[in-house]
C-alpha cells in the first residue's frame, strides 16, 4: 500500500527533495499546470507556490525557473518515488477543454515538455523565435513519471481524448512504465472526471473524501452520511481500467482543509483498516493534501504522514 502526496501548493513550503528523503510518501503529485491552452498552440501555465524564481518562458504563464524541482526530481526517482505532474488544482476555476484537438495538443505539450526529454522535439534553452519549432523544459532535463488529474471545474469533455493521448505516447515509451492518476470528489458520478474514468485507462484514483459532507471520511467516523468506498470500488470495475487502484484521500492537517473533515490518526486507523480488508484488489492506500501539512502536523514526535505511513504497514 502508498502513501501519495501533493507538493506545491504548500505554505513556506522546503524543497522537493526534503520529502523524498523521506521514506514516508511513495507518490509524490506535483502541482499544479493551472492553466490550461485555450487552443492548438497556446501553451498551458503553472504555478509552484515558492519553489521558482518567477520568471515564466517569454508571452506565456508557464514557469521557467524551477531548477529546485529540476535538481531535485533525479534523487527522488533514485529514492524509489514516482513523481506525477498534477494538471488542474483548486485554483484551475476557469480552466477547461474546448475541444478534441486542443485535447490532443495539451497531451502532447505535457508530454513533450515534463516527459522523457527529447532533444529532437524539446530545447532546453526555449525562445519566442522556437514557439512552434520546439517544446520548452520547464523541468529540464528531469521529467516525470506521468499525470494526475486534479479536475475540479468544467470537466467532462476533452479529459478522456488528453488521457487516450497520453497512453498512446506511454506505448511509444516501454523505456519505463508511466502512470495516470485523478483525484474526483466524493459523490458519484463526479462531476468532472467520470467521463473520463470510464473512458480512458487509470492507474490511481484518490477520491477526495473531505471537503465534501455526505460521502467523506469524516462522515464514516462520525456516524453522518455514507462513506462510499464501496460504490467507488464500483465505478472503477465499470471503468475503462477495471484494475485500478482506489486511495483514500485526506486532509493531512486541520488547515489543509474545510472545517470538519480532518481526522486524527487514531480515528483513521479504523477506517483505513477496514477498508483495506474489505477490499484488498483496489484498495492502493492514502493520498493526503498535502506534504507540507502532513511534515508540519506532529502528533506524538511523528509527522501526519508518517503516521498514516505506519497505519498501512501495522
Ligand atoms: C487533490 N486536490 C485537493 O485536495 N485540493 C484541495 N484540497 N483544495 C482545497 C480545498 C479547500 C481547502 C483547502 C484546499
Amino acid at each position: 500500500n502508498n502513501v501519495a502526496v501533493y507538493y506545491g501548493q504548500g505554505y513556506n513550503q522546503p524543497r522537493l527533495k526534503h520529502f523524498c528523503e523521506q521514506t514516508t510518501s511513495d507518490i509524490i503529485n506535483i502541482g499544479f499546470i493551472n492553466q490550461f491552452p485555450k487552443h492548438v498552440g497556446d501553451f498551458p501555465g503553472s504555478n509552484f507556490a515558492n519553489q521558482c524564481n518567477g520568471a515564466f518562458f517569454p508571452g506565456t504563464e508557464l514557469l521557467s525557473g524551477c531548477h529546485q524541482i529540476w535538481q531535485d526530481i533525479p534523487s527522488c526517482k533514485a529514492a524509489g518515488k514516482t513523481i506525477l505532474l498534477s494538471i488542474g488544482g483548486g485554483t484551475a476555476t476557469a480552466q477547461s477543454i474546448p475541444d478534441e484537438a486542443t485535447a490532443v495538443w495539451f497531451a502532447d505539450f505535457l508530454w513533450y515538455s515534463f516527459g522523457p526529454y527529447n532533444p529532437a522535439i524539446s530545447s532546453l534553452g526555449w525562445t519566442e523565435e522556437l514557439a512552434g519549432l520546439a517544446f520548452p523544459r520547464p523541468f529540464l532535463t528531469s521529467s516525470v513519471d506521468g499525470f494526475d488529474f486534479d479536475i475540479e471545474y468544467n470537466g467532462g469533455v476533452g479529459y478522456a481524448a488528453m488521457i487516450n493521448r497520453l497512453r498512446w505516447h506511454f506505448t511509444k515509451s516501454p523505456e519505463q512504465t508511466y502512470y495516470i492518476s485523478g483525484a474526483p470528489q466524493c459523490p458519484i458520478p463526479d462531476a468532472q472526471l467520470s467521463n473520463a474514468i470510464a473512458n480512458s485507462h487509470f492507474d490511481f484514483i484518490w477520491v477526495q473524501w473531505y471537503n465534501t459532507g455526505g460521502c467523506s471520511a469524516a462522515d464514516w467516523v462520525h456516524g453522518t452520511g455514507k462513506f462510499n468506498f464501496d460504490d467507488w470500488v464500483g465505478v472503477i470495475e465499470k471503468s475503462a481500467n477495471p484494475n485500478a487502484k482506489l486511495f483514500i484521500g485526506l486532509p493531512a492537517s486541520k488547515d489543509a482543509a474545510n472545517a470538519g473533515f480532518y481526522l486524527t490518526p487514531k480515528e483513521v486507523k479504523p477506517l483505513v483498516k477496514t477498508y483495506m480488508n474489505k477490499h484488498p484488489k483496489h484498495f492502493g492506500g492514502v493520498m493526503l493534501w498535502e506534504a507540507t501539512a502532513g511534515d508540519n502536523n506532529l502528533i506524538d514526535g511523528s509527522t501526519y504522514t508518517e503516521h498514516i505511513k505506519d497505519i498501512l504497514y501495522d
